[in-house]
């Protein structure tokens, strides 16, 4: 989806109000009704119609017929409301280039008034999850008017209030600026991600300080659970920062242990695989090692003394309810599950660094002679899911998106 921020300057006053009005009745309508858009929007001379029909034109509404006539928010619409809602509270003043395209968010810079450039993320949950929709919207029912928006509302607000603690405890991680909505606006990090980078001058070092962060987040209570190359940037000092940490648990998680191992299996097998880095444990990959053994460096979770507490502390403090975050801790947890699974030959399916040389044609011919069975069946769109996941960051996203969402609907 294109974010063009030039519509913005042309809406008035009352599109905005009736933007707002479609955003509030969405609180308990997947469409909501005119009538009631209207009696929200309270226009001193009415029109709410007319405007309406505006906002169709610039695509921040989506008309819905289907069970009756409504009106329901599109992404660019809950776009436009947080950035102007950031652009009035002085935090930036104009939207730039795209710097980066994650499985389910968009990236921009933005910049202040004295000049100086920042990155805003725009959390677009829903986007890769095709099989998502279905399985979600279950527990999701109660409130399936604002299943995706609200879902990044909620990752949103997740991921600024971890920045938030996170930099506050001396992790390397953006600096947390402002969080409205699906958008939080971050410091712009130099560099690129780990993945990108081919060569480093220090991989030993790196190494280190990566390792040294999964083990200090434990200390602190918490475990990252996705710990790899495009969640790292590295910059020409070769200088670390984490970016993403969406899905990051509690060390009191049933599965902490398992979590904690498979970060760290994951950091020495790309350092192992990709920078040919050697370790003296003589283990290279993350599958079923036991880090226990005898002369092993290898991090051990049982080792680590941990304090728990921050992450409960550091969220209530924020103003993130606990049930807000058991619905986004449990959609993100699913999601991560979907990433990370072995198929039945017990081949790892996790974006890997097979697929680099994956060629498009390939792919659409994998992809068109899926049949309705096999779409059913998990393995399959797990596997759809992860070539989709590595094309987007390829930048080829809008026509993957188009053939997979083609196949499942
Ligand atoms: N603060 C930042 N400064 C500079 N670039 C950034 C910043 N945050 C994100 N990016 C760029 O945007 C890309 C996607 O960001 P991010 O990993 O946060 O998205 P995501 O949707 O959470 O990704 P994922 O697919 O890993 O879940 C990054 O790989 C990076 O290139």
């Amino acid at each position: 989806m294109k974010l063009d921020v030039n519509a913005l300057r042309y809406l008035t006053t009352d599109d905005f109000r009736v933007l707002t009005a479609v955003e509030m009745g969405m609180r308990n309508h997947q469409i909501v009704p005119v009538v009631l858009i209207e009696r929200i929007a309270k226009l001193k001379h009415g029109g709410t119609y007319k405007v309406l029909k505006n906002l169709l034109k610039h695509k921040l509404v989506h008309h819905d017929s289907s069970k009756y006539d409504g009106f329901r928010l599109t992404y660019l619409g809950y776009d436009f409301l947080a950035i102007k809602t950031l652009v009035n509270r002085g935090v930036f003043v104009s939207v730039g280039r795209q710097i980066g395209v994650g499985k389910e968010s968009d990236i921009f810079e933005v910049a202040t008034e004295d000049g100086t450039i920042m990155a805003m993320k725009l959390h677009r949950l829903g986007r890769v999850s095709f099989r998502a929709v279905k399985t979600k919207r279950d527990y999701l029912r109660h409130r399936s008017s604002f299943n995706w928006l609200y879902l990044s509302r909620l990752a949103a607000l997740k991921e600024y209030a971890f920045m938030k603690a996170l930099g506050e405890h001396g992790f390397p991680v953006p600096n947390a600026v402002e969080c409205n909505r699906h958008c939080i606006i971050m410091s712009l990090v130099q560099g690129y991600p780990l993945v990108q980078v081919r060569q480093l001058e220090n991989p030993d070092v790196v190494f280190e300080t990566i390792i040294g962060l999964v083990v200090r987040l434990a200390k602190y209570g918490l475990i990252h659970c996705d710990f790899n190359e495009f969640n790292i940037m590295v910059d020409d000092d070769e200088k670390v920062t984490m970016i993403d940490f969406p899905q990051m648990v509690s060390i009191s998680h049933r599965n902490a242990q398992m979590y904690f191992d498979r970060d760290v299996g994951c950091v020495y097998k790309y350092f192992g695989k990709r920078l040919n880095l050697s370790f003296n444990d003589g283990e290279k990959d993350c599958d079923g090692h036991d880090s226990d053994n005898e002369g092993s460096n290898r991090p051990s979770f049982s080792n680590i003394t941990k304090s728990e507490g921050l992450l409960d502390k550091e969220l209530a403090a924020s103003g993130f309810s606990h049930k807000e975050q058991d619905v986004i801790d449990k959609f993100m947890e699913e999601n991560t599950e979907e990433m990370n699974v072995d198929d039945e030959d017990g081949n790892d399916t996790t974006l890997s660094t097979d697929l680099d040389s994956l060629p498009l044609d390939d792919l659409k011919n994998a992809i068109n002679s899926i049949t309705d069975e096999e779409v059913e069946n998990d393995h399959i769109v797990k596997k759809m899911q992860m070539l989709h996941i590595y094309l987007l960051r390829e930048r080829k996203a809008i026509l993957i998106q188009m053939i997979l969402y083609s196949q499942s609907a």
